[in-house]
């Protein structure tokens, strides 16, 4: 269960890059000093941390797309990364709980928002691995891809040029992927034909939606 989402507009965009122009970067392998496979850098300032992820955090609260499919209860702060010729990130997993200011969070959904245009380097697709397939995104500045925490991924070299990403990872009311995934069906199938139904039967596929989501989030 994936999705990719518009989440920035062309300003901030802008203002994201132009924060990451400007502020010091450090190894990636900083917050993650086990993971071998991190091979990336990290914005490296509080000021451009706060002003940077309150941004992204607007971006995602003004964004019906992502409530309707994530059911967000908690979102980490984004995290400004970049990858210059030579980075990349080896397959790996996500760890379940992220630290964040004031305690931690689980992560079910994990997200990566484009900053870059694709055009302006080379390589640098994420790949997430979905059984024995692979999906892989590289995508628009200012379009998010968010998927399942479980899964195996991987953030291929980049060869030229520069990937800048922001990445966060969401803590959902429903943490099941297939019962989220259920409700967040229902909920497309009501918008796009619930209007054509009797009202009555209408508030009944409401109060099962609503009971649903009762049962199945935490
Ligand atoms: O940069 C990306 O697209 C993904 C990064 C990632 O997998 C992570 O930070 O855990
Ligand atoms: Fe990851």
């Amino acid at each position: 269960m994936y999705r990719v989402l518009p989440l920035l507009t062309d300003q901030e965009i802008e203002e994201c890059r132009r924060i990451a122009a400007s502020a010091p970067f450090a190894e990636g392998r900083l917050t993650n000093p086990h993971n071998l496979a991190k091979q990336n850098e990290q914005l490296h300032d509080t000021d451009a941390y706060n002003r940077s992820s309150q941004i992204l955090l607007q971006a995602f609260a003004r964004s019906e797309e992502f409530r309707e499919f994530a059911f967000p209860e908690m979102i980490a702060p984004p995290m400004i990364t970049r990858y210059r010729p030579g980075m990349k990130y080896g397959a790996h997993a996500d760890a379940a709980y992220i630290q964040m200011p004031g305690g931690s969070l689980r992560s079910d959904l994990s997200c990566t928002v484009f900053l870059n245009d694709p055009e302006s380097y080379e390589g640098g697709a994420l790949n997430v691995r979905l059984g024995d397939s692979n999906l892989t995104f590289k995508l628009k500045a200012g379009e998010a891809i968010i998927y399942s925490s479980d899964s195996l991924h991987q953030v291929e070299p980049v060869t030229k040029g520069e990937r800048l990403v922001a990445i966060t990872f969401i803590q959902s009311r429903v943490p099941d992927p297939f019962k989220r995934y259920m409700l967040f069906e229902l909920n497309e199938i009501a918008a796009l034909e619930g209007r054509q139904m009797d009202n009555e039967n209408f508030q009944r596929l409401q109060l099962v939606q609503q009971n649903l989501l009762r049962m199945w989030s935490s």
